[in-house]
């Protein structure tokens, strides 16, 4: 990746991931599931990273989180967390830094936390993983935490599937507070929950997000579940990033054809009835990515430079902040593809 796929350091980033390539040894050949992920993500900030099933999120996330297993192995770049790149960092050290500065809520409760273990236990053993504190000191902590996110301490006596799918997950995200890290990354945290059960958790998250100061770095499938409580806004597709912005810029003009389709794709909750379009096709397979722009195939307005030049992550002088990997929107020679699109090869 050349450096004009860098377009804005980030001086005061808490989070800053460079050219990160994460792949999948198969037995037919690797799958870069992670192709030069640039993004950064300030103190205190709320980042949604969104794109359909398959596109790679989770993989970044596990990558930052330097929590991924074989098949899947770094293949390059850095992942920058408090000016230490995690991808070289002593596993002594990077335990130090989980929970304390860093910590992780996955899509499932019910599969991160122990089935047969007491909730106040699996705090128990978070906290004297890192610290030597008293009983009294852990039980008060583990108390505190759990009144955070609304949830009795009564349930710190509780055993996972004692609690509803939502106090679950609450409780991770309390696990996760344990040490008011200063980043959380959470994987599609409320994927299993009904919309109300979605919603509130949301506003808890935000909530706590702005009571303690931490960082958040959230995926989703669902652009409209973060449209209000992001600040910037990631949309991912086949391993790269095509669209990087302030959060409000990409929902109400969204640069790149795949956020565009992406949003015209969930209904509004409020706006005007229209017709949902679905994106034609499936995304690529990543172990064999089309040449030119991988979404070039499903592209409603595709022109014929885009089967064959991969574009950059360009910044966009229209709209400060702005970074989005389309041909039309490269600095010099930009593509037109206002007129009607040519033939789109996806079923
Ligand atoms: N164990 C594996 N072996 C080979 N390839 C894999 C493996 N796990 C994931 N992949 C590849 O990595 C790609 C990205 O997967 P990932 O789970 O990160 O996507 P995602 O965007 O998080 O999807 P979802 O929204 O469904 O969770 C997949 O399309 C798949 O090609």
């Amino acid at each position: 990746m050349t450096p004009t796929s860098r377009p804005s350091e980030d001086t005061a980033a808490l989070l800053d991931v460079r050219d990160l390539r994460i792949v999948y040894d198969s037995p037919r050949g690797p799958v870069e599931a992670c192709s030069g992920v640039n993004l950064t993500v300030r103190p205190g900030e709320f980042v949604g990273i969104v794109g359909e099933s398959g596109c790679g999120k989770s993989t970044l996330l596990f990558g930052i989180a330097q929590l991924h297993t074989a098949p899947a192995r770094i293949a390059g770049g850095e992942v920058l967390f408090l000016g230490k790149d995690l991808v070289t960092l002593p596993p002594k050290e990077l335990g130090d830094l989980r929970w304390r500065n860093l910590a992780v809520v996955m899509q499932s409760a019910m599969n991160a936390l122990n089935p047969v273990r007491t909730i106040g236990d699996q705090f128990e053993d978070a906290i004297l993983a890192h610290e030597k504190w008293t009983d009294e000191r852990i039980r008060e902590r583990s108390a505190e935490v759990l009144r955070l996110v609304a949830i009795d301490p009564v349930h710190l006596g509780s055993y996972p599937h004692q609690l509803s799918g939502g106090m679950r997950q609450r409780a991770m995200i309390a696990m996760a507070l344990l040490f008011t890290p200063d980043l959380i990354v959470m994987d599609e945290p409320t994927s299993a929950l009904d919309v109300v059960a979605q919603r509130s958790l949301m506003v808890q998250i935000k909530e706590l997000q702005q009571k303690l100061g931490f960082a958040v770095v959230f995926v989703t499938h669902d652009m409209s579940l973060v449209s209000h409580f992001s600040d910037r806004l990631l949309v991912m597709y086949a391993g790269q990033v095509v669209e990087f912005g302030p959060t409000r810029t990409v929902f109400d003009t969204p640069s790149h054809p795949y956020s565009r389709s992406l949003l015209d794709a969930f209904p509004s909750i409020r706006g005007p009835k229209v017709p949902l379009l679905g994106i034609p096709g499936d995304p690529p397979n990543l172990a064999d990515p089309p040449a030119g722009c991988r979404f070039n195939p499903r592209c409603p307005v595709v022109q014929d430079a885009c089967r064959s030049e991969a574009p950059e992550l360009y910044p966009l002088e229209a709209s400060p902040g702005v970074q989005s990997r389309c041909l039309a929107h490269r600095p010099t020679d930009p593509i037109d593809i206002s007129s009607p699109a040519t033939e789109v090869t996806a079923s």
